[in-house]
């Protein structure tokens, strides 16, 4: 997925990775479903809030995101797949 005249993925750009440290809590998640149905744009509005419209078809990416649920922080993971269900 790309904005137009952006030469890196949109996702990779403002979405910090977690860095490596302590252990803590960590969730993995993986978003499977078919061709299409809106797995990238599902992981976006989950990460940045904002639905964006301007997709490429999806290799399959991982984001990780530090978040706070219930006061502690959260190591997420989440697995974007390309559609082929
Ligand atoms: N109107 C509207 N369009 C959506 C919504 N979710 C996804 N789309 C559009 O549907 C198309 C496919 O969305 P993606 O998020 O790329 O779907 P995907 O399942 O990740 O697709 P693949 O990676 O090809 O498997 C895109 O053009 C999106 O803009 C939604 O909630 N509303």
């Amino acid at each position: 997925m790309r904005l137009p005249g952006m030469s890196q993925p949109f996702l990779l750009s403002p979405i910090a990775e977690c860095s490596p440290g302590p252990p803590g809590a960590e969730l993995r998640l993986a978003v499977l479903g078919a061709r299409g149905v809106g797995k990238s744009a599902l992981i976006v509005r989950f990460l940045t809030k904002r639905f964006i419209g301007d997709y490429e078809p999806n290799t399959g990416s991982l984001y990780s995101r530090l978040v706070r649920l219930d006061g502690e922080q959260v190591a997420v993971h989440i697995q974007d797949t390309p559609g082929c269900l």
